[in-house]
């Protein structure tokens, strides 16, 4: 049976996409506390956190919430400040695609497992271009919906580096309806956001999907 696709373009307002903000690190409980919590979700699912295999789990747990969400401490736009400005004249798109990615979803806190594509037109200066998977990287590594998750990668990308233009394409698997709920294996979410000469020059855009190849079935 063919993936079913959901298409979903962001047009919205960045105003309806806020950027999630970060609590202080003062704010923030503790790491006992956060392992207690764990040890309280083990006995809810009826497990016995004290028994030997379990003991050290939510320790264990709560590094890995260190390593899946640890996209709060680092500033993406931090990222992009080193750029190059020796281009000899260079003013093709330059593209970087299938940048592997997994988040997780904020509403299930279940894995999203995707691929990313980020290209933009450059203005005088380009980046180095594992900056373009680190941006993605960091916004991944928070609780997300993809739709955010897209326009913050490209938001970034257009603020800091004001190229002429900015597109990006997500595609990824949801667990939360891959492995529970509506169980729909096979399924894809895909979204996009362009930005300047890629969302006002058909060519452009055009250009950018046959490069990602997003209207070829992999
Ligand atoms: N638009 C969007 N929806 C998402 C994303 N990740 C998960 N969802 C959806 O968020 C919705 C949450 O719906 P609720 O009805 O509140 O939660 P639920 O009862 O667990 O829903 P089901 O998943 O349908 O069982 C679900 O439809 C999910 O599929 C995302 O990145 N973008
Ligand atoms: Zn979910």
């Amino acid at each position: 049976m063919a993936p079913l696709d959901a298409y979903a373009e962001s047009t919205a307002p960045d105003s309806s996409l806020a950027p999630d903000s970060p609590l202080d690190t003062s704010d923030r409980p503790g790491r006992r506390e956060a392992e207690h919590a764990i040890r309280t979700l083990i006995a809810y699912i009826g497990e016995d956190p004290a028994r030997e295999g379990l003991m050290d789990t939510p320790a264990r747990v709560v590094r890995s919430y260190d390593e899946y969400f640890g996209g709060y401490n680092e500033d993406p736009a931090a990222i992009l400040e080193r750029t190059f400005e020796e281009i000899d004249g260079y003013d093709e798109m330059v593209v970087l695609r299938d940048i592997e990615f997994v988040s997780h979803c904020e509403h299930h806190m279940v894995p999203i497992i995707g691929r990313a594509h980020v290209g933009y037109l450059p203005r005088r200066r380009v980046v180095g271009i594992s900056k373009l998977a680190r941006v993605v990287e960091i916004f991944a590594r928070r609780l997300q919906i993809q739709e955010r998750l897209t326009a913050q990668i490209a938001n970034t990308l257009s603020d800091v580096l004001e190229p002429f233009g900015v597109g990006v394409v997500l595609e990824s698997e949801h667990q939360c309806m891959t492995t529970r709920g509506i169980q729909k294996p096979g399924t894809s979410m895909v979204t996009s956001r362009m930005i300047g000469s890629f969302r006002e020059d058909r060519a452009t855009r055009q250009e950018f999907e046959a490069m990602i190849g997003l209207h070829r079935r992999r």
